[in-house]
């Protein structure tokens, strides 16, 4: 026993000092590694969203974080609260605005009725002395606040952008930049001038002194209880909200009025469902990391407006697969950056550059129409044919308005890569889960396949 022990012995200390030996040993252990790399690599999986600005991509990312992750942190619950408090008191503040612009009478502006004290509440508060601000994003919620409601970036954009349609998402451009200054601040801008009949005495008087004492006794309890009043009671702002395709409005505000007793809690920390229903305009490209089963995924979420477009070319290296979202109930209305540019013909001009281009020849891509509960509501309302001529289907037939806009998309795909199409609507955790199951488990399969694990 005591001598095989010490022939081992002998021949391992041989063994170590053998250069070639040890060299050998050495290369053995890198070519493991690399061999383990390699297969990670192969069980690792690039997600990419694209698809125009709103139409759901962060959202999508969202529901995944919910799926997979363990959903939102107590910050960006924090943070969601501030944002669509704000979001809400502006929604409230367009509607009165573009009743005006419109034609649409408004209650709010009879004389002698109550409501027109709560359109006074709105019109005045200042919404940023009504939000921590660095809680809601600090400068770059500021950024966007501005470039969102400000009258004169909204002039500005009309100017800059160019209206064309391919130039606009060339990745190398400039033309598409919006000079965002936070100098520009002037909120208040949006109600000059349209601030309508004085209020009459004896009417609601408790808040008609609230503003007698000036703006800065408004209590954020004032403006949720004018934003209710005004929600539920004046017939003018619900015809307002209904022709809100005609300029730009939070596609939830709906939901931020319904629900405005919460936001207005200063404490108040989101839900799920009030996350998933907020909004926070994506820029540059987030990368967020997912174990899902044996996979490692890597979801590559890009800002979808024609500014953050070309900063997309930067992560369209080593992409598994391509997620395009649409937001397919968004045919009759026009771009945020550029209001004269139908959001349906950006969309389409996009997902034609991105299907063919040669970074996503052989890639597989697959198809959102999201939104499907708006293009629900929405068809009655506004028939498709009004802004596709050549719609053929009943107006109020959603399968037949949703097939036609998926026909168009598969059209015109000039390469020989399946498209895979899911309806969705992002903002249900429940029907999301579903599919994005389906998702992932057809990636994860596809993607072993290519790489011979399969
Ligand atoms: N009703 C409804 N709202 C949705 C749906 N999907 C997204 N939204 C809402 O649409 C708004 C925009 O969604 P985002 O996910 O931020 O859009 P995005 O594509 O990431 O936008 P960018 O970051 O600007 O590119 C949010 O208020 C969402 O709650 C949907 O299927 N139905
Ligand atoms: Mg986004």
């Amino acid at each position: 026993m005591g001598c095989v022990a010490s022939t081992e012995s002998a021949s391992y200390n041989e063994d170590e000092q053998d250069p070639f030996l040890q060299s050998k040993k050495a290369n053995a252990a890198i070519e493991k590694r690399l061999q383990l790399e390699k297969q990670r690599e192969k069980n690792e999986v690039k997600l990419l969203l694209l698809g125009a600005g709103e139409s759901g991509k962060s959202t999508v990312l969202k529901q995944m974080k919910l799926l997979h992750q363990n959903g939102f942190t107590h910050q960006e619950r924090k943070q969601y609260a501030q944002v669509i408090w704000a979001d809400a008191i502006q929604s409230m503040r367009i509607l009165i605005i573009q009743a005006r612009k419109l034609g649409i009478p408004l209650d709010c502006d009879k004389p002698n009725l109550p409501l027109a004290t709560f359109k006074q509440i709105i019109l005045r508060a200042k919404v940023l002395d009504h939000i921590d601000t660095s809680v809601a994003g600090g400068n770059s919620f500021l950024n966007d606040y501005v470039l969102k409601y400000s009258e004169r970036s909204e002039t500005k954009r009309r100017i800059q952008s160019t209206g064309s349609t391919a130039a606009n998402w060339d990745l190398t451009t400039e033309n598409n930049k919006e000079n965002v200054n936070s100098g520009e601040l002037n909120i208040e801008e949006l109600s000059e001038g349209l601030k309508g009949p004085s209020i009459r005495p004896g009417v609601s008087a408790i808040n008609s002194s609230v503003l007698d004492r000036g703006s800065e006794n408004i209590t954020r309890e004032n403006i949720a209880e004018a934003i209710t009043e005004l929600w539920n009671n004046d017939i003018g702002i619900k015809q307002c909200f209904l022709r809100s395709n005609e300029f730009q409005l939070e596609g939830s505000a709906s939901y931020y009025f319904e629900n405005i007793h919460n936001f207005a809690n200063p404490n108040y920390s989101c839900s799920n469902d009030d996350i998933l229903k907020g909004r926070i305009k994506t820029t540059g490209i987030t990368e967020t990391n997912f174990n899902i089963g044996s996979s490692k995924f890597k979801v590559l979420d890009a800002g979808g407006q024609r500014s953050e477009r070309r900063k997309w070319i930067h992560c369209f290296q080593d992409i598994t697969t391509v997620l395009f979202v649409l937001a397919v109930s968004e045919y009759d209305q026009m771009l945020f950056e550029d209001e004269r540019v139908n959001r349906m013909h950006e969309a389409i001009m996009l997902f034609d550059s991105l299907c063919n281009s040669k970074w996503f020849i052989n890639i597989p891509f697959i198809l959102f129409l999201n939104k499907v509960d708006l293009f629900e509501q929405k068809i009655r309302i506004s028939p498709i044919k009004k802004y596709f001529p050549e719609y053929q289907g009943k107006s109020d037939d959603v399968s037949q308005g949703l097939k036609y806009f998926e026909d168009i998309f598969m059209s015109l795909n000039r390469t020989n890569k399946p498209i895979y199409v899911h309806r969705t609507c992002a903002t249900d955790t429940q029907s999301m889960k579903f599919v994005l199951t389906a998702v992932t488990d057809m990636i994860i399969q596809k993607n072993l396949k290519n790489s011979g694990l399969l």
